[in-house]
């Protein structure tokens, strides 16, 4: 069991709030997958695009944004960046098609939105938030998804602009060695996810994926669900990452809340989500976790896991186990 952990834990107040109202900080804290080997060659784009990810998360904070700004701001980066398995740069299923899946959702209220097997759109986070704000509903898939995109004016993206040769060459080998991938043997491909508290209280999270390569058609994931995902500011937010069928079985985001509304600290609650999951069905991946109070940790059972988190201006990242860089933000 691998973690991160908060180097410090002072408050990050603003400066504006006045004295009357929640003095809480100011967090945000990024995943980029539950990953076996990252090459030396990919480590560098990897890290690099992580730490941005978080650095816009924040930024996003301190400018006033809420915590759903944040997450979705974060995760949009991150599907923008062909380093990771959201939307440019998405793993292929069987077919050689992309289908994504996304969610986020708002722990003020309880409001959520999630999108599965979406094709042509760049940002399907951005949808899932459409979703949310502007439907009756919580979850759109398929062609209704990309429906309701056209309607709200989102530009369709032709398929192969989302493909990359790194995932081309992915599939060719997935169909080589066998077939689909395996609960306990997890391949590198790098799903995100972002967690965020805001200068009110509120939590947010989002979460975002071209799912499990060589999936079948149709195939969906934990990633568009309250185990991909959950966020409620009387808790916690959490996104998570791994072998999407034993994050489903387990429910894992909302399992590791439940520790966290039975007392356990981020990191107990952390374990013993990972740990059961492990135990149960040997099931690898990892979370990332902030609770009301701004505690936070980022944990994997898979090889590795890239996170990033920001708070009190201080940015720590890592990608394997005892591998925490810690350096200040850049002011701008
Ligand atoms: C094989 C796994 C560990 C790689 C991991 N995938 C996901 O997190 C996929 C997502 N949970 C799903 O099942 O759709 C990744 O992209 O890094």
């Amino acid at each position: 069991m691998a973690t991160a952990r908060p180097s410090s834990c002072g408050r990050d107040s603003v400066p504006a709030t006045p004295r009357a109202s929640i003095d809480v900080s100011l967090v945000v804290v990024v995943h980029g997958g539950g990953a076996s080997n990252i090459s030396p060659g990919r480590k560098e784009l990897v890290s690099e695009g992580i730490a941005k990810a978080a650095t816009e998360g924040y930024n996003i904070l301190k400018a006033g944004g809420s915590a759903v700004d944040a997450v979705e701001g974060a995760v949009t980066m991150l599907e923008n960046d062909p380093e990771f398995n959201a939307g440019y740069g998405s793993v292929l299923n069987a077919d050689g098609d992309i289908e994504m899946d996304a969610s986020i959702m708002d722990g003020k209220d309880l409001s959520a939105g999630a999108v599965s097997a979406v094709r042509c759109i760049a940002n399907p986070v951005k949808l899932a938030r459409l979703v949310m704000e502007k439907t009756p509903h919580c979850f759109l898939t398929g062609r209704g998804a990309e429906k309701f995109a056209a309607d709200m004016g989102i530009p369709q993206t032709p398929a192969e602009k989302l493909i990359t040769e790194r995932t081309k060459k992915h599939l060719e080998k997935e169909k080589l060695e066998k077939g689909a991938q395996k609960a306990d043997c997890p391949k590198n491909s790098g799903t995100v996810g972002a967690v965020a508290l805001d200068c009110k209280g509120n939590l947010a999270y989002a979460t975002s994926t071209g799912g499990i390569v060589n999936k079948m058609v149709g195939r969906v994931g934990d990633s568009p669900s309250g185990a991909g995902g959950y966020a409620d500011n009387n808790l916690g937010a959490v996104s998570t990452t791994g072998h999407g069928e034993s994050i489903l079985k387990v429910n894992l985001a909302r399992l590791a809340l439940f520790h966290v509304e039975q007392g356990k600290t981020v990191d107990e609650a952390a374990t013993l989500a990972l740990d059961y999951m492990k135990s149960k069905l040997k099931g690898l991946g990892g979370l990332i976790l902030i609770n009301k109070t701004g505690d936070w940790v980022a944990k994997w059972t898979s090889a590795s896991m890239p996170w990033a988190a920001v708070k009190n201006g201080k940015l720590q990242a890592g990608i394997d186990l005892c591998e925490t860089k810690t350096r200040n933000l850049p002011t701008c």
